[in-house]
C-alpha cells in the first residue's frame, strides 16, 4: 500500500456504514484532484464563495445527466491546511447508506480511487502532520470502549508519548555525536568523560522502564478486561449477569443447565472496559448440546483475565465447587458467594472454601445485591497486579513496548561495553541501535512493512 501512499485522490465513506441510519454521512475525499472531482459534482446557488474551511450549501447531480443525487453540504480544506495537508473535500449528504454510496461512487468515476484502510492517516504521517505514536493515538480513539481509553489517546494524539520518546532520542544522538568526534578527531579533543556518558545512558534507560511500565494498562485501556462467570448449573451465574449489566441478556429458570452458550455483555468498571461472559454450569452430562456448552465454559474460563468462581452460599462448598476450582485455580480468581438472601450470616461464615482464594464476594444476584462489591474487588486486582503505571494519562501499546524495550537492551549493552573498554566503534554500534529502535516508535525510521501493519489496523476512511 505504501509505495503510491500519496498517488493520487482517494475517497472513502467517512462516517459509519451500519443498518441504524445516521441522520448525515460524510464523503471524504483528499488529493489533487479533490476540488476538481467537487467542482463536477456540486452545484451551490446563489454567490456562495469557494474558499478553504467554509461550508457551502448545495446539490450534489450526476456529471452527465444532471440528474439530482443529495441536496448536501460542501466543505473544503485546502493543502496543507487538511487533516492530510492535501486538497480536502467532504461532501456532508443526507445519512442512510444510499446517499452516500451514490455519492462515492459519483467521486470515483469522476477520478478518485477508494481509500485503503488508513490511507488518509498514513498520508497525515507521510506529509508529516502527525508521527506515528499520533497516527496510532487516532486509531486507539476512535476504537475506545471507555472514556478513560479515550482520554489515554487524546494525550497520544497531543504529543504526550511522542514528545518525550523524540527528546530521548535526541539525548542519544548527543551523545553519539560526542563518541564519533573521538573516532574522527581523536587528538584534537580532550578525553571522552566516560562516567557521564553512563550516567546519561542510565538516566535514559530509567526514563524508558517508566514508559515500558505503562503498558500494561495500555493493554488493558484498549482491550478491556475479560471476566468469565464460571461455576456449577444454577447457581446464579445468569443472574450474576443480568444483575450487573442490568438487563435481561442471560435466560435464568430454576432448571440446571440453563446457559447452553456463553453469553457476552460490554460493562465499563472504573473507567476500565470490561468483557463478562456467562457461561454454562460446568457438570458431567449426556446431553450433547450441554457438553458442547460445558467445553466452551472452560475455554472461556482459562482464555479470562479474572474468573468470577460463583458458587450457591446456601449450599455451601460442595464438592462439585471444589472440582471446578481444580481447573481454574491456576487464573486470576474472586470467589462470589451468591443467593447470601437464603442463608444467616453466621452460615456464610462457616463456609470452608480454599484458604488460598484471597478475594471473596457476596451477592444475591436476584436482588442485585453485591455488584459494588463485585467491582470493587475487580479494581482492587486490577490495582495490585496489572497496573503499575503512575501517569494515568499515557499508555504504550504493544509494538511501542517492543521497540522500547529494544532500546532499553541496546543502551546496557553500550553499557557493558564501556565498561569493558572496548573501543569506540563498539558502543556506537549498540547506541545506533538504541536510537533506531527509538525512532522506529515515532516512525523517524520505519520500514514500509511496519507502516502497512499498523495502518491495515485502520477502518476505512479513517
Ligand atoms: N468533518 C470532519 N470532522 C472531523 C475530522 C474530519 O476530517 N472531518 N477529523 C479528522 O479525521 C477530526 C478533526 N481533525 C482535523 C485536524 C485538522 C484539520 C485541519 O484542517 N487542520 C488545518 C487547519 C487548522 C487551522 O485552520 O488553523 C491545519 O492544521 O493546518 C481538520 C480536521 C475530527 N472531526
Ligand atoms: N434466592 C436467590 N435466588 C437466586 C439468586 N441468584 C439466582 N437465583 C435463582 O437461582 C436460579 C438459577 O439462576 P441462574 O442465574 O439461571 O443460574 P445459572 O448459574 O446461570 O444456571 P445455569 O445456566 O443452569 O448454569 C434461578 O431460579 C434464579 O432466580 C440469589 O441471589 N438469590
Ligand atoms: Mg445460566
Amino acid at each position: 500500500m505504501s509505495e503510491f501512499a500519496t498517488i493520487g485522490t482517494i475517497a472513502a465513506i467517512a462516517t459509519a456504514v451500519v443498518p441504524q441510519q445516521g441522520s448525515v454521512g460524510i464523503v471524504r475525499l483528499s488529493g489533487n484532484k479533490a476540488l476538481q472531482i467537487a467542482e463536477t459534482l456540486f452545484h451551490a446557488p446563489g454567490n456562495q464563495v469557494w474558499e478553504s474551511h467554509r461550508i457551502l450549501y448545495g446539490y450534489i447531480r450526476h456529471p452527465l445527466s444532471a440528474a439530482l443525487v443529495d441536496e448536501a453540504l460542501l466543505l473544503i480544506m485546502k493543502a496543507p491546511r487538511s487533516y492530510t495537508r492535501e486538497d480536502v473535500v467532504e461532501f456532508h449528504c443526507h445519512g442512510g447508506i444510499i446517499a452516500v454510496q451514490q455519492v462515492l461512487q459519483l467521486c470515483l468515476e469522476s477520478g478518485a480511487r477508494l481509500a485503503q484502510p488508513g490511507e488518509f492517516t498514513l498520508r497525515a504521517f507521510l506529509n508529516g502532520r502527525l508521527d506515528l505514536t499520533q497516527a496510532e493515538s487516532i486509531a486507539d480513539l476512535v476504537g475506545a470502549k471507555s472514556p478513560q481509553a479515550a482520554q489515554a489517546a487524546l494525550a497520544g494524539l497531543q504529543g504526550k508519548l511522542a514528545h518525550p520518546i523524540r527528546q530521548l532520542r535526541a539525548n542519544c544522538l548527543d551523545i553519539l555525536a560526542e563518541i564519533e568526534a573521538r573516532i574522527d578527531f581523536e587528538e584534537d579533543l580532550p578525553p571522552l568523560d566516560d562516567k557521564a556518558i553512563i550516567s546519561e545512558i542510565e538516566r535514559i534507560t530509567a526514563e524508558i522502564i517508566k514508559l515500558l511500565a505503562t503498558s500494561e494498562k495500555g493493554e488493558l485501556l484498549r482491550t478491556g478486561l475479560k471476566v468469565a462467570i464460571v461455576g456449577r448449573p444454577n447457581v446464579g451465574k445468569s443472574s450474576l449477569l443480568n444483575a450487573w449489566s442490568q438487563s435481561d441478556r442471560a435466560i435464568v429458570t430454576d432448571l440446571p443447565g440453563t446457559t447452553r452458550d456463553v453469553v457476552e455483555s460490554q460493562l465499563v468498571v472504573g473507567g476500565i472496559p470490561v468483557q463478562v461472559l456467562d457461561t454454562a454450569g460446568i457438570r458431567d452430562t449426556v446431553d450433547q448440546v450441554e457438553k458442547i456448552g460445558v467445553e466452551r465454559s472452560r475455554r472461556a474460563a482459562s482464555a479470562a483475565d479474572l474468573v468470577l468462581l460463583t458458587i450457591d452460599a446456601s449450599a455451601g462448598w460442595t464438592q462439585s465447587d471444589a472440582e471446578i476450582y481444580l481447573q481454574v485455580q491456576h487464573r486470576p480468581l474472586i470467589l462470589v458467594l451468591n443467593k447470601i438472601d437464603l442463608v444467616e450470616t453466621h452460615y456464610i461464615a462457616s463456609i470452608q472454601y480454599p484458604t488460598n482464594i484471597s478475594q471473596v464476594v457476596q451477592t444475591a444476584a436476584a436482588n442485585n445485591q453485591g455488584i459494588d462489591a463485585l467491582e470493587k474487588a475487580i479494581l482492587e486486582i486490577v490495582k495490585t497486579g496489572k497496573v503499575q503505571a503512575a501517569d494515568m494519562d499515557l499508555a504504550i501499546n504493544q509494538r511501542q513496548a517492543a521497540a522500547l524495550t529494544q532500546a532499553k537492551i541496546s543502551l546496557e549493552q553500550v553499557q557493558a561495553t564501556i565498561a569493558q573498554q572496548l573501543p569506540f566503534d563498539f558502543w556506537t554500534i549498540d547506541l545506533r541501535s538504541a536510537i533506531y529502535a527509538l525512532g522506529q516508535i515515532t516512525g523517524e525510521e520505519v520500514t514500509e512493512s511496519v507502516l502497512d501493519r499498523i495502518f491495515h489496523k485502520f477502518c476505512i476512511g479513517k
